[in-house]
């Protein structure tokens, strides 16, 4: 049973979800995905479409075994009998059957258009097929709820044959009728008065299920649910066929924080961001920073005037606080920063900046200046640290003095191409001259740096290169442009980000480089020699 059935927060990311462009789930997938959401505490998850997807159909094999759900119930998902057939001889209702879910989530017609035109079928054929795979299905002891296909575009339509279909539904013992703006273009008022009409109109039990090619998945889900619904789907991180469906994060969010509502068991709403971006590293679908709630950007605050408010009290530009979704507030430092942004990141990194005006003003100008020439500190903590540092303590943290550093890429007989670096500095007081070999300048750079600083320095063969990306800045100029490096640098524990910006691309990958290392340094505690 689901944790509370007064209200089911029903997960369709196992099924609609994956019906999105470009996710493709394993049955392993789909199993670490539900534990996920099991962990979440929704009340079902529906795991796919047992009989027409080979997959899904494993799935709900190996569920039964591999998996032990505290809070959730499985549902299977497929569709009525066919036309002509009784549902007892329908072999896709005896794999829902089969599947061993507690519900089954059947998705029936309720656009007149859409029996008569796809399914080629009497209006009349198509109640006959829902109220007997509804009793067949319930006569073997299980849970229906009904998804209503186009309901809303149905209803504007034929309003009495798509209320009919919901009539038929409950009369026949689903236990939820599932609203469903299969094409996303329903706005909020009219769906509102629409659940309204159905409600008293029916007296059913109803629910929402939303989809977002209109932009209004998440308000119509809120909408419903006040004017009346009960059951509320959607997906983690809105992931679903074209713009996707509605966000669950977001409706569990809206309705516990902003209505009052007890939806998740005590204290799982915090788990919200974790649980969002484990799914994402499962989908290998990199998440959507804008993200309501859950998105690196949704509490993040770039402009110095926000910046300055947020000092007094953060809740003057944050609709609620970070933390009741488990994710936090960020201070972006860019050229729109002013001298409350820098504090308050300065305070972020572990500088009390309060009581240096003038120091704050200076590091203010030097952003501003610096991004004017392309660098990027909003992206690059590390090398925002590290300018931070050069002003509290008057010089920029050094562990070694360059002399110089020369990089060459030599095209091979056999056609591939290997690079080969020089680099000389003084470490600890040790003057070294050291080269280093790569698939590539940067990797002939990097060898060669670590190689001359890990006698003196020793952390440094901990740090890892992660990430590298480059971006032409004024694209106008080819390839005399200015370039700009973003450099990711990681120690097993954690990562930073470190920029350079340079007219040579080997150039600008150095200043990086030098950051990355430096800035690992720092926070290894090295002291400098
Ligand atoms: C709105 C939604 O997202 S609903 C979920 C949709 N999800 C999926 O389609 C994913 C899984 N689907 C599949 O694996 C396949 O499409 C299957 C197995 C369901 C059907 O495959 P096929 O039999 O090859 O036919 P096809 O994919 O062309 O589907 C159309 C058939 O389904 C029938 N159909 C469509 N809707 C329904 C319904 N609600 N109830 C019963 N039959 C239906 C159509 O009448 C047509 O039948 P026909 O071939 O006898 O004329
Ligand atoms: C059932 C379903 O996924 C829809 O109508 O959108």
């Amino acid at each position: 049973m689901s944790i509370s059935d007064d209200f089911h927060v029903y997960d369709t990311t196992l099924r609609d979800g994956a019906q999105q462009e470009g996710l493709a789930l394993s049955v392993a997938d789909k199993i670490a995905i539900a534990q996920h959401l099991d962990e979440l505490g929704v009340g079902f998850i529906e795991g796919g479409w047992p009989g027409a997807v080979p997959k899904d159909t494993e799935f709900f094999e190996r569920a039964r075994t591999e998996l032990h759900l505290r809070n959730a119930t499985f549902a299977a998902f497929g569709a009525t009998c066919k036309p002509g057939t009784p549902a007892a001889d329908d072999q896709q209702v005896a794999a829902l059957r089969d599947s061993g879910a507690g519900v089954v989530t059947l998705v029936a017609k309720s656009h007149d258009a859409h029996v008569e035109r796809a399914l080629r079928t009497t209006l009349d054929e198509n109640l006959r097929m829902v109220a007997d795979t509804v009793r067949h299905l319930r006569d073997n002891g299980q849970r229906v709820f009904l998804d209503t296909e186009h309901f809303f575009d149905g209803y504007r339509a034929n309003r009495a044959y798509a209320l009919e279909v919901v009539r038929v539904a409950a009369e026949a013992g689903a236990d939820v009728v599932a609203l469903c703006d299969t094409n996303g273009g329903t706005l909020p008022r009219e769906l509102q008065d629409v659940v309204r009409d159905v409600l008293e109109s029916t007296g059913a039990r109803l629910g929402i299920h939303c989809h977002n090619d209109a932009g209004c998945a998440v308000a119509n889900s809120i909408a419903a649910v006040e004017a009346g619904v009960t059951h509320v789907q959607g997906t983690i991180n809105g992931y679903g066929e074209r713009t996707g469906n509605a966000d669950l994060l977001a409706i569990v969010a809206n309705l516990e924080l902003k209505r009052g509502m007890e939806l998740l068991p005590a204290g799982n709403l915090a788990e919200s961001f974790r649980i969002a971006h484990a799914i994402a590293e499962v989908t290998n679908v990199p998440p959507s920073s804008r993200a309501p709630y859950v998105g690196l950007s949704a509490f993040a605050h770039k402009a110095g005037l926000h910046a300055s408010a947020i000092k007094v009290d953060p809740d003057l530009y944050q609709h609620t606080d970070p933390a009741r979704v488990g994710n936090d507030m960020r201070m972006l430092v860019s050229e729109m920063a002013g001298r409350a942004s820098i504090e308050l990141k300065g305070r972020e990194l572990g500088f009390d900046l309060s009581n240096d005006r003038e120091l704050v003003g200076r590091v203010a100008d030097r952003v501003k200046d610096l991004e004017s020439r392309g660098y990027t500190f909003e992206a690059a903590d590390a090398s925002f640290s590290l300018l931070l540092t050069e002003e509290v303590d008057g010089r920029r943290p050094s562990y070694f003095d360059v002399e110089s550093w020369r990089v060459i890429t030599e095209s091979r007989a056999d056609g591939e191409a290997v690079s080969e670096s020089t680099v000389k500095l003084v470490a600890a007081g040790e003057r070294e001259i050291v080269t280093g070999e790569g698939n590539g300048p940067v990797n002939a750079l990097d060898h060669a740096l670590r190689t001359a600083i890990e006698r003196a320095y020793p952390a440094v063969n901990k740090f890892e290169l992660v990430d590298y990306k480059v971006r032409i800045l004024d694209q106008g100029h080819g390839t005399d442009a200015v370039i700009r490096v973003l450099i990711e640098t990681a120690d097993g524990e954690g990562s930073w980000v470190t920029v350079g910006v340079g007219h040579n691309i080997v150039e600008a990958s150095w200043e990086a480089l030098v950051d990355g290392f430096t800035f690992g340094l720092l926070r290894h505690k090295e002291v400098a020699r």
